[in-house]
């Protein structure tokens, strides 16, 4: 099937000169979900921006269902939804009329009930007749969502969703957004916060500087990269890895009483036999020995850390 987003070679200078974007391609395909990790100023908005018809692309390609955003704006204006940041809202506006408007402003007929039920799934229903300015930052970010849900796009964007809000709304959110995903919805969304990846991604982008470092399947990502720690708890510290030991490359914790040793599970062989069988000719008794697996945080922090 052929991807709903596609991005080829994209690029973006603004009239400071600075280049946001260098070179961004990336295909998306219908229904997933797919989430942009990366650092502050790394180019996610920039990106959006441009698919979303906001922003002009200095080179490259971006189409949406096979519209491109750029000579053909009306149709994937149609098909997509952008939640931004932060919007300044009309203050003075009903909850209700601004989401309606919303729609209306799409070019899409009036559809009270339609309305309804989206606020009524973002807990905004009893907040329908209060004016913007009267609602907390959580609740005029569920109004932004509500706004771009209004006119049923295809495709939508959120940037930063869940920057600034509480638990509970996070968590509101991520549901939510596994229901528009269940209704057919392509989702791409931007975060700083990995576990939200983890937690709603199918796949993962990283993107830095202006370029995609890597995008995988979120499953295959954790595999590919991952990497596990064993600790080895002694019952005696030791002050320094013994000469026969060095192969292993152990690190020395908790001030001698432990020895940690550091494998990838993709590996055919990890090495654990031959480390415990080695630690075990050397004379040392063990108290406990435990593994960790390592995080996408663990993986991302090293990616954007070797890109440096
Ligand atoms: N209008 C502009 N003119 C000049 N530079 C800009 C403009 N907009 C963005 N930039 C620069 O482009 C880079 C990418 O910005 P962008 O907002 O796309 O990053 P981001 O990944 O969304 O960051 P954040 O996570 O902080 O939102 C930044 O260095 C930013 O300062």
């Amino acid at each position: 099937m052929a991807p709903i987003v596609s991005i080829q070679n994209l690029t973006k200078s603004y009239a400071s000169g600075f280049q946001a974007l260098k070179g961004v391609s990336l295909d998306i395909e219908e229904g997933e979900i797919l989430a942009l990790l990366g650092p502050n100023g790394a180019g996610k908005t920039t990106m959006i921006s441009i698919i979303c018809g906001i922003v002009m692309p200095s080179g490259g390609r971006v189409t949406v269902a096979g519209h491109d955003v750029v000579k053909d704006f009306r149709a994937t204006r149609e098909i997509i939804g952008l939640v931004p940041q932060e919007l300044t809202l009309d203050a003075f506006e009903t909850v209700f009329n601004t989401v309606a408007f919303s729609r209306g402003l799409h070019g899409k007929k009036p559809d009270p009930a339609m309305i309804e039920r989206i606020l009524r799934d973002l807990s905004l229903w009893d907040k329908k007749d209060t004016m913007l300015r009267q609602l907390s930052g959580g609740m005029r970010r569920r109004v932004l969502i509500a706004k771009a849900l209004s006119y049923e796009p295809k495709v939508l964007f959120l940037d930063e969703p869940t920057a600034g809000v509480d638990v509970a709304l996070r968590k509101d959110m991520w549901q939510l957004v596994e229901r528009l995903r269940a209704s057919g919805v392509t989702i791409i969304l931007t975060t700083h916060y990995i576990e939200e990846a983890e937690e709603i991604a199918d796949r993962i982008g990283v993107i830095n500087k202006g370029e995609i470092l890597l995008v995988e399947e979120k499953a295959a990502l954790m595999q590919k990269l991952g990497r596990k720690t064993l600790t080895v708890e002694l019952a005696e510290p030791v002050a320094v890895v013994p000469e026969t030991l060095a192969p292993f490359n152990l690190r020395i914790g908790s001030e001698g009483r432990t020895l940690i040793y550091d494998y990838e599970t993709s590996g055919e062989r990890t090495g654990i036999t031959g480390l415990l069988s080695a630690i075990a000719q050397e004379g040392f008794r063990l108290k406990d020995v435990s593994t960790q697996q390592s995080t996408l945080e663990d993986i991302f922090v090293e990616l954007v850390g070797e890109a440096k």
